[in-house]
């Protein structure tokens, strides 16, 4: 199955423009046999914080249409990134995903707001976890960014039968070297795939001057070994992964047949 990730720069407030450039790229850059494609974090307004009271989406009324009219238009399944979003006067980070006939398949918010770029301090936070849907006749989640820190936000879906992660994100390069030993150890504990999206560009806020968002969006296989990635500049991922390698590595090692949830505690 052939799935490719959209790493762009993503204009911080300007919709407009974000939207023409990922309407662009469906024209000019998704392969014939592709089946899905997966966008960054924030693709709407991107990180401009102060501004989202005025620019969020309200309840995906903006976002939801023009990604199915993509899906349906180009026959692909999208993993839609997530976008700011304001539903009874709160903005939410909301991931969602949609098939190639239009329908929403998959609708959360962010859980864990990153403090490192001030968004608890504009955005309200998610509080349920991420459920299995289907996509393209596999079980699935998507899981934002910062939320990828928190191994239970992954384990839910995983033990729920998922086998392949899609996280949507706009990780920052202070902490590049987390982002890959934290994908490759959420696609290794869990025995999945794991689909990685992230931006590029400056960390336009005012209090992490110098910053920038990271790349190197990955697909990385059961077995923890990385099938693409890509460098610290705009691309695009084409990746071709082989699902059945799932239950195989779940036979090898069954974590799922030896989780102790009874003896599994924490701190109060
Ligand atoms: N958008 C985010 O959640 C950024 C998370 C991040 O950069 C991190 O280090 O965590």
């Amino acid at each position: 199955m052939k799935i490719q990730l959209f790493q762009i720069e993503i204009i911080e407030g300007e919709v407009e423009q974000n939207e023409s450039r990922i309407k662009a790229l469906f024209e000019e850059n998704l392969e014939a046999d592709t089946e899905i494609v997966v966008i960054p974090e924030m693709w709407n307004n991107g990180y401009d914080l102060h501004h989202l009271a005025e620019k969020a989406d309200i309840n995906l009324t903006r976002s939801l249409p023009f990604i199915q009219s993509l899906a349906t238009k180009h026959h692909v399944d999208i993993i839609a990134g997530s976008v700011s979003n304001k539903r009874n006067d709160n903005i939410y980070n909301t991931a969602f995903a949609v098939s190639k006939t239009g329908k929403l398949l998959y609708q959360k918010d962010k859980i864990h707001l990153v403090p490192m770029l001030d968004e608890h301090l504009y955005l309200t936070s998610g509080d349920e976890v991420p459920e299995v849907f289907e996509i393209n006749g596999i079980k699935a989640s998507q899981i934002i960014c910062y939320d990828l820190r928190f191994p239970e936000i992954t384990r839910y879906p995983t033990s729920q039968g998922a086998k392949i992660i899609f996280y949507v994100a706009q990780w920052t390069t202070k902490n590049i070297d987390h982002w890959r030993t934290l994908l490759k150890a959420r696609a290794i504990e869990n025995c999945v795939y794991v689909i990685a999206c992230n931006s590029v560009g400056d960390v336009n806020n005012e209090n992490h001057v110098g910053n920038t968002y990271a790349g190197h969006s990955i697909v990385i296989d059961p077995n923890g070994n990385i099938v693409e990635e890509a460098g610290n500049q705009e691309a695009i991922i084409t990746a071709e992964i082989d699902i059945q390698k799932v239950a195989k590595q779940q036979q090898n090692i069954p974590i799922f047949e030896n989780l102790r949830p009874d003896v599994y505690k924490y701190a109060e």
